[in-house]
């Protein structure tokens, strides 16, 4: 998937945040968008998946995408359950799903997840668990391109395996994950590093090539946990 020419300058701006901004999507693989904070990896997960419009640049990527960003909003007092159909129960047209209707819908992390928590009340869930809820159901809606941006944020390592392993479950999607946490990568056997600095993808990295940066490379700043 290419990304040619992209220019975006912020409403009331006059000088373009990104400017002739080129680089190459992995397809069918996990993509890791590095930067400092500031650096504008957000705004770029907004241009990909068409919530904000390039001033040129025409974009190949697909626009149905799925983006879940850091702001899922939800109703403390519904059951998991009516989240499930909310999210599911909408996109496979079965408003009163159950359990057993979900097991054959879903992947087996996601279905090992939500049975214990089912009957429980979305707002006596921890922060975590809240928004693993929402990562896991919304993965299961199909979609070939998934923009996630931080999701491993306020979850921890154990919780953060269950959200590795549906992402695995759907390899034949191409994924974009923002994320300030070295320790994601390790979960997938192959993956490209994207590094966002100064307006422009600056290094583009396969496993292996990221595996042989020394400990000084300076993009390694970009990770809060390493
Ligand atoms: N509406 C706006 N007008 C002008 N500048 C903006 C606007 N919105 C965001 N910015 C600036 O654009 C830059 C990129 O922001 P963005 O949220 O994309 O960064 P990020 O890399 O995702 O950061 P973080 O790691 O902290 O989430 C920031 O410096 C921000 O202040």
């Amino acid at each position: 998937m290419e990304i040619q020419h992209l220019t975006y300058t912020f409403p009331q701006q006059t000088t373009p945040f990104f400017q002739d901004l080129s680089f190459n999507l992995a397809a069918q693989h996990v993509n890791f968008l590095i930067g400092a904070n500031g650096s504008g990896k957000t705004t770029l997960a907004d241009l990909l998946t068409g919530l904000r419009q390039p001033d040129q640049g025409p974009l190949a990527v697909p626009r149905h995408a799925l983006y879940l960003n850091q702001h899922l909003p939800m109703l403390m007092g519904v059951r998991i359950s009516d989240v499930a159909r909310l999210v599911l129960g909408i996109e496979y047209g079965r408003p009163q799903l159950t359990l057993t209707d979900l097991q054959p819908l879903v992947d087996a992390a996601t279905f090992d997840f939500l049975t214990p928590i089912w009957q429980q009340h979305y707002g006596d869930l921890s922060g975590g668990q809240r928004k693993l809820v929402q990562l896991l159901l919304f993965l299961q809606v199909d979609r070939d391109f998934v923009v996630l941006d931080e999701p491993t944020a306020e979850i921890d390592r154990e919780h953060a395996q269950y959200l590795f392993k549906v992402m695995q479950a759907h390899p034949q999607r191409t994924y974009l994950v923002i994320t300030h946490d070295r320790r994601d990568l390790d979960a997938f056997n192959d993956y490209q590093v994207l590094w966002l600095a100064d307006h422009q993808i600056k290094a583009a990295l396969t496993k292996q090539a990221f595996k042989q940066q020394p400990p000084t490379a300076s993009f390694l700043q970009a990770f809060q946990h390493s």
